[in-house]
């Protein structure tokens, strides 16, 4: 059994901290504070001795008990309502008990209040009197019940805090204070704090949890936690793979092979989801493009995939994308399953994909591993119908679950917009049922469900967890990985909808706030990561292992490298989406980003590092997460002087008559010597004049002496390159 705090055992039994801590030493035993912890024995020895106490007292305050009637009698009605053991000490909870009594009274009857405020006082006074020995009796203090429950907010102030106690603001600081807690009354309130003080005064405390009725996650973690209703769902398997693996071939031999009955010779609808029966289950298949998109999706919100499968040919293995997949999988933790394709080729040699596999910890169960592989062909549809077992097999252990029986939750699959039908887009209900005539906000946009359309383009009127549906009748066309969620009415729809809508203009305006080299160590030091995220991108496979494992030794204050993605070739959209939706930065090593990836890296704020020395990506990064990072200077030319004359000048050293050509010379100039176009020396100026004048600066087309620090060998025709340092900012 965990240890018990003290002020942990006073707000059981209703008591002070103060007062267990004085009856603790009473009974011999000593603890330093509220905070400090009692064993289970202690915890049976204080209980027995407040309960011979309280005997005792009994016995011998027959009188005071009687004095005390009216106010008792009240305290024992909320004793009833609470734990047994907190009757037994209600007579020692004389402070509280009364106070909880007098706000029954003040609910009941306002005349009635005054008349209890006067004995609670008495009965306080008398109180206090027994606890303190007899000692001369405290001036009776005009201060009013303190409640029975406090309703906060986290980030309460003190002030606000002591208004609802009905206390003074300056007693909280007083009391926080000898808690150890240094504050004023503005600050604002922890609520480990809150609850500490407030069990201190022997008050319930509770936390208001504030609602935002436009934040979605809420109604999906909501649904996700709620057992009602919750009916069996189909499984949704997104289908991944290298180029020309086969992903389409086995996509459209699903679709042909196992169409949902009743679509004789189906007109292809491409929706970017369907789904395929397989003894009579459903399985959805999302037909996603690329593994960017899989990402992008969940990026925003909408993490829909239960299942991956990712299909390698065997006649090629494992290439760059499949490692793109299987770690795009991982990163959102779902089962994957491996379908080796093209194994009626002549040259399909299925043992070397597990062989290469296993390196990335996919093991086949063949092979000791729990990593289900399935050998297929996807054109002529070799054991398809086994991988469709298998998949349904997952889901049987998984048991993905969903109620049907509520408003609809699901996310945006797919949408454009079609010039005479206006928005579409391709939902794939998560939880409950969507109903034509639904009122719902999409992402930032918001509409009532028009026309509804399965996947093979028949209208339907409603559809459940799992259901891929096309509907009409939106605003605006929302952007795949949106979420929708249907509301009761139009109204509340509309309402939450703009209020969406004006919420993600204000978040455009503002700068999107990335983790980024720059900001690693204060993100770091805010506690907001327990790891750093870095995806590799390199010229050889070679220099992406080293920079891999290198990165991956570097801990700083337990905080340690996590490689997302690494692998050969440019950085591409792929990389950014996941760098994006895992908070990494990337780093290149002898590479580049493509055009696009550079664009989208700008656009969602993600860091990438190129780098051709490994030990300085390493460096970069380690000296970055110490905090240490200096920032990045470059060098700019900002003009060239020639010399005409030179003067020399004992004891002074050489001054040369110059112009300046191009650009401006300043006081501060850095400056190289050139001569024959080979540079001479390098370092800075003693000083600069215009005629006998010190000059801060010197532009272009005008005349100037100059000094250089250290340096007298300047000569005619010699050409003085000035330049400057300037930050590059982020
Ligand atoms: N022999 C044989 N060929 C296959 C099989 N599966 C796919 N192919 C062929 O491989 C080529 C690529 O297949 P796709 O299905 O287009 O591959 P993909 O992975 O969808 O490729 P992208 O869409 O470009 O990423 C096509 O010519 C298919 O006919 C198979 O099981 N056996």
């Amino acid at each position: 059994m965990s240890k018990k705090r003290v002020y942990e055992f006073a707000k059981e039994l209703e008591l002070s901290s103060k007062e267990v801590l004085d009856i603790a030493q009473e009974a011999g035993l000593d603890f330093s504070s509220h905070m400090a912890s009692m064993d289970a024995d202690q915890e049976a020895s204080l209980k027995n001795y407040m309960k011979k106490k309280q005997a005792d007292q009994e016995k011998s305050a027959d009188q005071a008990k009687a004095d005390k009637d009216s106010a008792n009698k009240q305290a024992s009605g909320k004793s009833a309502k609470g734990k047994a053991d907190k009757g037994q000490n209600q007579h020692k909870a004389g402070k509280n008990s009364d106070e909880h009594a007098d706000k029954k009274g003040k609910k009941a009857d306002k005349n009635k209040n005054k008349k209890d405020n006067k004995k609670q006082k008495g009965a306080k006074n008398k109180n206090k009197n027994h606890n303190q020995n007899n000692q001369a009796p405290a001036r009776p203090k005009k201060e009013k019940a303190l409640p029975e429950k406090v309703v906060y907010k986290e980030g309460i102030t003190v002030a606000e805090l002591a208004k609802k106690l009905h206390r003074e603001p300056a007693k909280l600081v007083k009391d926080l204070f000898m808690m150890g807690v240094p504050t004023n009354q503005n600050q604002s309130l922890g609520s480990d704090e809150v609850e500490i003080i407030l069990a201190e005064y022997g008050v319930e405390a509770e936390q208001e949890v504030v609602v935002d009725p436009s934040d979605f996650d809420h109604y999906f973690e909501e649904a996700e936690a709620s057992q009602d209703g919750l009916v069996s769902r189909p499984p949704v398997v997104t289908i991944m793979g290298h180029v020309d693996h086969g992903k389409t071939t086995l996509l459209d031999y699903l679709r042909k092979a196992n169409v949902t009955e009743g679509e004789a010779g189906g007109i292809t609808q491409h929706i970017g989801a369907y789904q395929v029966k397989s003894d009579d289950r459903l399985v959805t298949f999302l037909d996603t493009p690329g593994h960017a998109a899989f990402t992008t999706m969940r990026a925003r919100g909408a993490d829909v995939t239960d299942i991956v499968v990712i299909v390698v040919a065997a006649d090629d293995g494992v290439m760059p994308q499949t490692v793109e997949a299987i770690n795009h999988a991982k990163a959102a933790e779902v089962p994957i399953i491996v379908a080796v394709n093209k194994i009626d080729k002549p040259t399909a040699n299925p043992q070397r994909v597990m062989q290469e596999l296993s390196e990335y910890g996919l093991i086949s169960e063949d092979w000791g591993g729990d990593t289900i592989f399935v050998e297929i062909s996807a054109k002529f549809g070799q054991n398809v119908d086994e991988l469709l077992e298998m998949i349904l097999l997952v889901a049987d252990v998984e048991e993905y679950q969903a109620s049907s029986d509520r408003l609809a939750l699901g996310s945006v699959i797919e949408a454009r917009l079609d010039s005479s039908k206006g928005p579409i887009a391709t939902l794939l209900v998560q939880h409950g049922t969507l109903h034509t005539g639904d009122s719902l906000v999409v992402g930032d946009t918001h509409g009532r469900v028009r026309v509804m359309a399965d996947d093979s383009g028949r209208r339907i009127k409603t559809a459940g967890p799992s259901t891929p549906v096309e509907i009409t009748g939106l605003q605006a066309s929302p952007e795949a990985g949106d979420r929708f969620v249907v509301f009761e009415d139009e109204k509340t729809a509309r309402a939450i909808g703009e209020e969406r809508a004006s919420r993600a203009q204000e978040r455009r305006r503002q700068v999107t706030h990335h983790v980024t080299l720059d900001n690693l160590f204060e993100t770091l030091q805010e506690g907001e990561l327990k790891s750093v995220s870095v995806i590799i991108k390199a010229d050889v496979q070679g220099s992406a292992e080293a920079l891999s494992a290198s990165l991956q030794k570097i801990e700083v204050e337990g905080v340690k490298v996590d490689i997302v993605h690494s692998a050969v070739g440019a950085i591409n959209e792929a990389d950014i989406s996941l760098a994006q939706a895992s908070g990494a930065i990337v780093v290149g090593f002898n590479v580049r980003p493509t055009p696009q990836a550079r664009e989208q890296a700008s656009q969602d704020g993600v860091d990438i590092r190129l780098h051709n020395v490994i030990y300085n990506a390493i460096d970069e990064i380690e000296t970055a997460m110490k905090g240490l990072l200096d920032p990045e200077y470059v060098e700019e030319v900002t003009g060239m002087v020639q010399i005409r004359e030179t003067y020399k000048v004992s004891k002074v050293g050489t001054i040369g008559g110059a112009y300046v050509m191009d650009g401006y010379i300043e006081r501060h100039s850095g400056v190289r010597v050139i001569r024959d176009n080979i540079v001479i020396y390098e370092g800075e100026l003693a000083s600069l004049k215009r005629f006998k004048d010190d000059a801060k600066r010197v532009d272009k087309g005008y005349e100037c002496g100059l000094m250089i620090e250290n340096y007298n060998d300047i000569q005619v025709d010699d050409m003085i390159e000035a330049y400057h340092m300037v930050e590059v900012k982020g």
